[in-house]
Formats: C-alpha cells, structure tokens, sequence
C-alpha cells in the first residue's frame, strides 16, 4: 500500500510538472502578440523561442517519464496481486465458486488500463479549474465562456456514463459466461468431437455471445453518439473562443496575445474530459473489472498465517463430521466417527455417491466439515497451516489431473527436488520402470494436464506424487480405476510397502487386490457409515447379508416378511463389482 501511495504520489508530481510546463506555449503567444510584434526585438523572439522549446521538451521526458512510472506500476500491481488472486481463485473454487481464472483477467484488464495511460485522465483532471481561471484572469467574458463549455462536456461525460453503465456491466457478464463456455468446449473437446456435439455447443456459445455483442453495440453506439457530440462542442468552443477574443480585441478589452493564449488555455482545460471521453470504454471496462476484483478481496479474508505445529505422526480423526455442499440443503454424510492410525490401510467401499470422494475430500482438508470436527494428531486440520498440512498429505483424486510440465516436475509437486527424493517416490508407486519406457524418461513433457499419457500412466504418476515426499498420511480417491492388472498389483506392492513405513492409508476401492491389504473396510451408504471394523468380521457380515437375501428369494412366502423392508447391506449393493472382491 506503502508503495502504491509513492507511486502514485510520483505520478501527481510528474502531472502536476507537465500541467505547469504546458503554460509555456500560451505564455509564447502572449509574449509574440502582445511585446516582440509590438517592440520587433528579433533577440526577445530568439531568447523566448528558446525557452519555449526547452519547456517543451522537459514537458515531453517527463511526460515519457509518466508512461514508464504507470506502465511499471500496472506490472507492480499484477505482480503483487497475481499470486493473491491465484491463490484466492483456488479457495473460492474448492468452495464452489466456478470464475476460474476470471480475477486473473480482471486484474490484466486493470493492468492494461493503468499501463495505456488510462490513469493520466485523473492527474490532469484537477489542473482544468487553473487553466479555466487564468482564461477568466485574461478576460471575464471568455472565461465565463470557458466554465460554461467545460460544464456541458462535464455533463455530456456524466451522461456517457449513466447511460452505458448497465450496458457495459451486461456486456461483461455475458461475455465472462461466454468465455467459460467457450474454456468448457476447448477443454472437453474428445467429448465434443466424438459425440458431434459441436454445432449445439457453437449454437449455445453464440447466444451468450450475442448477448455480450447487444450489450457492448448498445453502449458504444450511445459513446459513439456522446463523443462525437463533445469533439465538435470542443472543437467549436475553441474556434467560438477565438471569435470571441477577436471581438474583444476589436472592443480594444483584450490584446492578441490574449486571444490567441485564452484558445490554447481552452484546449488544455477541456483535454482531459476529451481523453476521459475517448478512453471512456477501457475506463469502464476496468471500473468493472476493479469493483469486482475488490468485492473478491473483500470476500475473501486473507488467510491467516498458522503456527507450524510439530510434524504429524499420522493419527487421522473425524469426530461426528456432517458435510452439506454450499448452497444445498441435503447433507452428503453425516454423523462420521472414525479413526485412521499409521500403519493401518483402510478401504472405504460403497454404493456410487454414497460420499466416499467426499470423505477423503474431508480428510485432506479440501473441505471443511459442516458439523463435527476432523483431528490429525489432535489438531483440527484448519489449524495447520495449509502449505505444511499438505506435505504431509499424500493424495491421488478420483480424476488425476497433471500439471503441464516434467514426469519428474509433476512427481516434485512442481518443486525443485533432489533426484533421489524423485526417484524414491516413482519407485514406492512402482512407476519408475513405466516412467523409463516413456520417450525422455523423467524428463518427458507429459503435454496440457497430462494429455499424452495413458490414464493408466497418469495414474500411476499420480500415485508418485501422492507418496512423494514421505507423507505420513495417503488417501488414495479409487487408484485403480484406469489400472491394468500389472499396474494393480503395482499399487497392492506400494499399499504393502507404505503399511510397512507406518503410513496411515485409505483408499477408496473395492476390487479384491485392495480389499486384500486393507486392514479393515468402511461401508458407507447414503452419507452414513453402515459397517466399520476389521476387513474379515465386515466382508462376513455382508456375506452373512448376502447369503439372507438368496434365501429370502427363495423362499417366495416369505418375500412379503420385514427383510424386505430395506435391503440388507450386499457387497453386490455397496458396488457392482464388489461381488468379486469375496
Ligand atoms: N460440491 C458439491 N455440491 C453438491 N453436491 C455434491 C458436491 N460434492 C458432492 N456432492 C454430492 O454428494 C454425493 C456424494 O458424492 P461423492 O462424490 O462423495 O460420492 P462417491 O461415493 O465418491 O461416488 P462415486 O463412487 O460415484 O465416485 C453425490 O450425491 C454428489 O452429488
């Protein structure tokens, strides 16, 4: 802020400069009419002219001085809050928020404005009420003449603005959704392709499109109308200013220089609501984007820095955790007590949306439980600070989605690591040896999130980076969705060897290789836990359950008995292929 009030205090004085030099041209005037034709000193006119001309190129470097002043600080800005509203733009998200990058471009938008002279509007805006009072100092009539004039492009400029404020506000929320339709389309665009669904998406795509095209014809058309309008006031002003001065200087009330003087005053007093007119869709356009790069800086407090606590040694609690979505009224689970200790692999099976991905979302802490608490080693996991709690987080999502970038960045978690350290973890996740066949090895461009890898490959870098950096605890989202059966017990090996390091696991998945090193099983329906404890007295009981229902089918008179009032708690239920796993 500090720094910001500098610069901008450097730009006044710069403006405050400039403003001051550009007296030198009128006061040429004046000295030429009013002394060197009336004494014909040609040493006056030389010495004048030469002062004249230094004015004007101080004038000129300083003004080139501004240019860079403002086209640093629009970067300074970006810089500072780039990293802000990246971050910022990730919390909103995991909320729910769908602006994606949005901010982002807001604050280019800003940037761009700032950096185009947008600003110098501002600085030389104060200095018209000098010019307008040394045209009524040189006569009262034509500064009367000039206040006037200035007070009708003032209030064209105000209803410019009132005028295309709405316009200009639709525009940019309509073409903010076309963009995300479009950033939609692009990135689904397998989808779109094999499907044919392209001219429906271009179709949809052009309706929010047109709508931001109504919007930004309809604003420009009433600025296109309101500025023409202010070019001939002013231009007219100017010229009628002259025909005034000359008709004063026939009363004999004023010199020539004075009228030649006041027409230049003139320009200078009216050029900053021209520029101002000129500019005036960049200046809404970033008015825009500032109102709403503030109301997201005001929405979303700064994150307050945490004390580092000591490193975890992996005890994973959740204490009567509920979890409704923000904006939803239903809640996705409910009542969860469980405790994950190192060492112990848990496998948390269920029926599809039964709130498994949810679970380890809680967990990891990329959300905050709605009821209830989550503990690692005693500390709730908003009290860790987020950058150490997630070193020590091993993570695989449902959806692996890679960074664009290295193997070896990607397993890094886009760090710089030692190659030991890199290796280490492509080895636990038993990926090194796939890593190797790929074209560079570690070093191979893995293309946009990932896109020339196989998702079986992507998988299992996935797996590396979760064990990367010997996180105490993995929660791994169904890691062998894409896996082949080499690449599966590549994963049953890692589950082995982390269990023997004393890692605290979940993972999510039902297939036997996983059910086989998990140390018990948690069966989660509708959000609540239905079954938890060691993986053989809950695989009994949902054999126990199966084995009830065949025989209740059997048994047709005995279809219409309470049994039947819920289903009892099948593997086959918990999950399609879950029969296989017993
Ligand atoms: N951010 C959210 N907003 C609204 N509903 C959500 C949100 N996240 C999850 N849900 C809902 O919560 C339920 C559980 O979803 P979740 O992804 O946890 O299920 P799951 O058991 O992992 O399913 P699957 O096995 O199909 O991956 C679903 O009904 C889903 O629609």
């Amino acid at each position: 802020m500090g720094q910001c009030r500098s610069l901008f205090g450097g730009i006044a004085f710069f403006s405050f400069a400039i403003n001051l030099l550009m007296l030198a041209s009128p006061i040429y005037m004046l000295q030429v009419y009013d002394r060197v034709l009336v004494t014909g000193r040609v040493e006056t006119l030389l010495l004048l002219t030469g002062m004249t001309v230094a004015a004007m190129l101080l004038m000129g470097a300083l003004d080139a001085l501004r240019s860079v002043v403002m086209v640093r600080m629009g970067c300074w800005l970006n810089s500072r809050l780039g990293p802000v509203l990246l971050s910022n733009s990730v919390s909103t998200r995991l909320a729910g928020d769908g602006s994606g990058a949005q901010p982002l471009r807001d604050l280019a938008t800003l940037q761009g404005f700032i950096s185009s002279q947008g600003l110098t509007v501002f600085f030389d805006a104060p200095w018209t009420p000098l010019f307008l009072a040394l045209i009524w100092f040189l006569h009262p009539v034509l500064g009367m003449f000039a206040v006037g004039s200035a007070i009708v492009l003032l209030i064209l400029s105000v209803a410019n603005e009132l005028m295309t404020r709405t316009a200009s506000e639709n525009a940019s929320t309509a073409q903010i959704r076309a963009n995300q339709q479009a950033e939609a389309t692009i990135r689904n665009a397998e989808v779109v392709r094999a499907m044919g669904m392209m001219p429906r998406l271009a179709e949809r795509w052009m309706t929010t499109n047109e709508a931001a095209l109504a919007a930004i014809r309809r604003s420009s058309e009433i600025g296109a109308f309101v500025t023409g309008l202010s070019k001939f006031i002013r231009i007219f002003v100017q010229s009628a200013t002259l025909g005034l001065g000359a008709y004063l200087v026939l009363r004999g009330e004023v010199s020539g220089g004075a009228m030649i003087a006041s027409s230049i005053l003139l320009g200078r007093a009216l050029a900053p609501v021209e520029a101002a007119m000129s500019t005036w869709r960049n200046f809404g356009t970033a008015r825009i984007a500032f109102y709403r790069l503030k109301a997201r800086m005001q929405a979303v407090p700064p994150e307050t820095r945490r004390t580092r606590l000591p490193d975890p040694y992996g005890v994973l609690e959740m204490r009567q955790v509920g979890f409704t979505p923000p904006g939803s009224r239903s809640s996705v689970l409910q009542g969860i007590t469980l405790r994950l200790v190192p060492g112990e692999a848990v496998a948390a099976i269920g029926p599809s949306a039964s709130g498994k991905s949810t679970l380890c979302k809680l967990l990891t802490g990329i959300l905050s439980p709605s009821q209830g608490e989550v503990r690692l080693d005693g500390s709730e996991l908003q009290h860790w600070d987020a950058d150490q709690l997630g070193s020590h987080i091993g993570y695989l999502p449902q959806d692996v989605e890679l960074f664009s970038g290295s193997v070896r960045e990607n397993i890094a978690r886009m760090k710089d690591a030692d190659d030991e350290a890199i290796v280490a973890a492509a080895k636990l996740a038993h990926a090194h040896e796939m890593i190797q066949k790929l074209p560079q090895g570690y070093e191979t461009q893995i293309g946009d999130s990932g896109t020339r890898l196989s998702g079986g490959q992507r998988q299992r870098i996935g797996l590396a980076r979760a064990v990367f950096g010997d996180p105490r605890v993995i929660i791994l989202d169904e890691p062998n969705a894409n896996l082949d059966q080499v690449g599966e017990a590549a994963l049953a090996a890692a589950v082995a060897e982390l269990k023997s390091q004393r890692r605290t696991i979940i993972i999510v998945g039902h297939r036997p290789s996983t059910l086989a090193q998990a140390d018990k099983v948690l069966l989660l329906r509708d959000g609540r836990i239905e079954m938890f404890g060691p993986r053989e007295e809950v695989l009994k009981r949902l054999r126990d359950a199966a084995t009830e229902v065949a025989k209740a089918a059997a048994m047709p008179n005995v279809a219409d008995g309470p049994q039947l009032g819920k289903a009892p708690p099948t593997v086959e239920s918990a999950n399609d292929e879950r029969g296989a796993a017993i």
